[in-house]
Parts: structure tokens; C-alpha cells; sequence
């Protein structure tokens, strides 16, 4: 298992730490349980960590009172002017199903493309791709898990059906050009059927790698985990894919999400979704709070000696202005804690 992308890091990095964790092996460590501080308290300690925005679609789509397109338009734009490197815009499924994604089209149409960032949208099937590449998307998110209970509530058919699905989806996502992304559900525990083994994670994750997804992302969808069987997992899923090539995707339902990460990030991955002000929560995960607040990341990845190419005092002040249109108190500590300083 790699613990650390080799693209990401500049080569002297590379190599000190590659001397530490021969030392750390000589001395009968697992390479995924390298303590981090000394893993980044190398000469060069700015390792990059991307943060992948889901706010506008994980964060909106289980709001019940529509929003309006403008409002998610310039959402997306703030945010991608406050450093993120992904912004997931929408997502190009059955508005029957999730009626807040009714405006897909729309919401790709009004937003501005930053160069250099990447929108990329759900799509579950052909009919959705093909809605997709028609409103200009570059990238798309096929989404499946590793719960056969959660894959028929969430998209109506079973684990292997949906893989057979992406299947058609994958190959014309190719053929126009699109890079994939992919998500696994439930890579802890299902709303449905509690514990999930960390094989059917890896075998999932596996075949969307074979279908030609770029990364995955592990989702803990009703944030049930803790860092050791995050950890556990993780290690699992290395055993057949790079972590170079895995995310993390934390519901914070029970207050884990950020232990949660950090222990990501010492099983080597340097990708994490969040969403703004903690905003979100599946419509097929009864009971399933927001995602971890992309405030709280960057502010524990920057301050852990990570970068992130954000602006906290950006973000703050988008999760402020969203909270407030959706009538709500922001969900992000961090948030809290920097707008009470700055009241004092
Ligand atoms: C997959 C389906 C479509 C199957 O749903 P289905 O009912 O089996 O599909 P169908 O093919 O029988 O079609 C039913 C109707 O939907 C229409 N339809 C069909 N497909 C589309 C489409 N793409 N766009 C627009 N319309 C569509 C289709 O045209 C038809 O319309 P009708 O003839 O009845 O008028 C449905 O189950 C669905 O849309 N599910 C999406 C659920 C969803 O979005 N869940 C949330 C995202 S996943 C998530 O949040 C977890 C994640 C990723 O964040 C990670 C984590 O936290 O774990």
C-alpha cells in the first residue's frame, strides 16, 4: 500500500519520507500506521491535500423547500472562488427521486467555469450521462455501495445490476471524452443492514476502478464510523487500489468525521469531501446528518501541516451567506468559533 501519492508531493518530500518509513518498518510498523506528525514534519510539510466540494449537491439535495437556481449557481461560483479545486455541481437524477436536482441543467448552464476547477455531476444511468455531456459537464460521478439494501433504496437495483449499469454509462463517458469519478455507500454501516464488511467495500471500489473511474470515494453516508474501522477499511480497500486513487467522504452524524479524516490521512489518503457549513445528508439514509464542514477540514488540514490552496476567511463567509438563505445556523464549529471572535 502507498501512504502517499508520489504526483502530489515534490520528490525531496518523497524521499524523506520514504526514509522515515523504512525506519518505521525496521522498527515492525505497518506503513499505513506511520504516526502522521512525523510522516508531514518533513522540510517540506505543505503536502497537498485536494478537497472535493460536495456542498451543492450532497450539501442541497435533501432540502426539502426548493431552492432557487440562482442561489446554487452563485454558490458554486463563491466557492470555487475561495481556492477549491472541486466543486461537485449537481446531480442528472430522477427528479422524481430527488426533486432539489430538478434544475441540473439549469444550474450548469449559469455557472461560471474557473479555470483549472472541476464541476463534475452524479449520474446514475445513461438517460442522466447523456443530460450530462448535453449541459457541458467534463466529469461525472457514477455512485454505488457497498449495501445491497442501500443500492436498491438509493437507485433502485442491486449491487451487481449497478455495476452492469455504470457499465454503459463508463464506456460513453469515455468515448465523449469525460473523466469518472466514483463513490462507494456505506463503507461502514448501512442505514438497513448495519455493519458492512470491508470486503464488499474493496470489491465495489475495485470494479469501479475497472470501469475506469480516476478515484473513489469511500463514503461513511451516515457517519457511523470511527477511525479505527475507518482505518481498518481504508487498509482493506489499499489491498487492491492505490490510496493515490481513494477519497474519503465523512458524514459527521456522530461527531467523527474529523478523527475520522485524520485517520485517512495516516492510511496515506490526501483526498476528502466536505461540504460547506456541514451542510447535507442523504435522502435515502434516514436520520443521516451533514457531511463534515469543509471549513473544519481546511482549518485541521492547515493547521497539521497540509495545504489546501483555500481561503478559510472565504469559506466562513460563503457557509455564513448559504446557512443564512436556507434559514439555518451554520453547521461548520470553526465557522462558529472565528465569526463569535470576530464579534468580540
Ligand atoms: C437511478 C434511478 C434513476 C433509477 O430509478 P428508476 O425508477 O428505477 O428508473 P427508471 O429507469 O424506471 O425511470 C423512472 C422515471 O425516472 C426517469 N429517469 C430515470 N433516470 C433519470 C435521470 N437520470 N434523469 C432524469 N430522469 C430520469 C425516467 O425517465 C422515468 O420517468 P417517467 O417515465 O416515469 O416519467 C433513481 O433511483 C435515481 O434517480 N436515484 C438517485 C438517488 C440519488 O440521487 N441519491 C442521492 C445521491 S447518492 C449519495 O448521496 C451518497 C453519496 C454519493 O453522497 C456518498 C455517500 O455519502 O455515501
Amino acid at each position: 500500500m502507498s501512504f502517499i501519492s508520489i504526483t502530489r508531493i515534490s520528490s525531496g518530500t518523497f524521499r524523506a519520507q520514504s526514509k522515515l518509513m523504512h525506519r518505521w518498518m525496521q522498527r515492525g510498523f505497518s506503513n499505513s500506521h506511520v504516526p502522521l506528525k512525523e510522516l508531514t514534519d518533513t522540510s517540506d510539510r505543505h503536502s497537498f491535500v485536494k478537497i472535493v466540494e460536495v456542498g451543492p449537491r450532497d450539501g442541497l439535495q435533501n432540502e426539502k423547500m426548493i431552492i432557487p437556481t440562482a442561489t446554487k449557481v452563485t454558490l458554486i461560483n463563491n466557492l470555487a472562488d475561495a481556492g477549491l479545486p472541486v466543486v461537485e455541481a449537481t446531480s442528472f437524477v430522477s427528479p422524481k427521486w430527488v426533486p432539489q436536482m430538478g434544475d441540473a441543467k439549469q444550474v450548469m448552464a449559469g455557472i461560471d467555469r474557473k479555470l483549472g476547477v472541476s464541476y463534475p455531476v452524479l449520474t446514475p444511468n445513461v438517460k442522466g450521462l447523456e443530460a450530462a455531456i448535453a449541459a457541458g459537464a467534463k466529469e461525472v460521478a457514477i455512485f454505488g455501495a457497498a449495501s445491497e439494501s442501500f443500492s436498491q433504496k438509493n437507485i433502485n437495483c442491486s449491487i451487481a445490476e449497478s455495476i452492469k449499469r455504470f457499465e454503459q454509462v463508463a464506456e460513453m463517458a469515455k468515448n465523449a471524452g469525460l473523466r469518472i469519478r466514483g463513490y462507494v455507500s456505506c463503507v461502514v454501516g448501512c442505514p438497513y443492514e448495519g455493519k458492512v464488511d470491508p470486503v464488499a467495500v474493496a470489491a465495489v471500489a475495485r470494479d469501479l476502478v475497472d470501469l475506469g473511474c480516476y478515484e473513489i470515494s469511500l463514503g461513511d453516508t451516515i457517519g457511523v464510523g470511527r477511525p479505527r474501522e475507518i482505518q481498518r477499511m481504508v487498509d482493506a480497500v489499499a489491498k487492491h487500489i492505490s490510496t493515490s486513487q481513494l477519497a474519503i467522504h465523512c458524514h459527521d452524524t456522530y461527531g467523527q468525521a474529523l478523527a475520522n479524516i485524520y485517520a485517512s490521512l495516516e492510511a496515506g489518503i490526501r483526498v476528502v469531501d466536505s461540504s460547506i457549513a456541514g451542510l447535507g445528508g442523504c435522502p435515502y439514509a434516514k436520520g443521516a446528518t451533514g457531511n463534515v464542514a469543509t471549513e473544519d477540514v481546511a482549518y485541521m488540514l492547515e493547521g497539521n501541516g497540509f495545504s489546501t490552496g483555500t481561503n478559510l476567511h472565504k469559506l466562513v463567509n460563503i457557509g455564513q451567506w448559504i446557512s443564512s438563505e436556507l434559514g439555518r445556523p451554520t453547521g461548520s464549529r470553526v465557522a462558529r468559533a472565528m465569526l463569535a471572535k470576530e464579534a468580540t
